[in-house]
């Protein structure tokens, strides 16, 4: 059986809005836009993955606060998992430091401006469902 690898992708809101990044590569998927995050190591915990990721690839300090219901199939052999993530207090703002060349603050309004990943598209309806912070809806 193939293996089976999670990419944790994080919601990161902020002030009723949703951190949106821009992919510089590869090729394929640059230009297009997809939640912060990467690969969980072995014996790693998706939570510690996503904190890692963001902190390597944006230089911000994070928690992850709940799994967004859900899996969404990637390139084999990986699939996307999401869980919402707020920054800590005294984080830095984010900046694309590593894998991304723009980063957007979206509004509830603004979740679709921005040209998803098309294996991103579930996943960012399903957070689209969730009430979590005021003005969010
Ligand atoms: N981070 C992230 N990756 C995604 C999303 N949607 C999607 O198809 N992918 C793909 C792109 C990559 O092929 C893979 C994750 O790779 P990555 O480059 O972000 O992860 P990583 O930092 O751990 O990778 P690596 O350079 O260490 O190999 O999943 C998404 O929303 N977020």
């Amino acid at each position: 059986m193939t293996e089976r690898i999670v990419v944790v992708g994080a919601a990161l809101l902020d002030a009723g809005r949703l951190l949106a990044a821009r992919r510089s590569a590869p090729a394929e998927l640059a230009g297009r836009w997809e939640l912060p995050g990467g690969k969980v190591e072995t014996g790693e915990r998706p939570e510690d993955a996503l904190v890692r990721e963001l902190r390597e690839e944006l230089g911000v300090e994070t928690e992850a606060v709940e799994r967004v219901p859900g899996e969404w199939p990637l390139r084999s052999p990986y699939v996307l998992q999401v869980w919402t993530a707020r920054l800590c207090p005294g984080s830095a703002a984010p900046r694309p430091l590593q894998d991304h060349d723009d980063l957007r603050w979206l509004t509830p309004d603004e979740l679709w401006d921005v040209a998803w990943l098309d294996q991103d598209v579930a996943a960012v309806r399903e957070i689209e469902t969730l009430a979590v912070l005021p003005g969010w809806a």
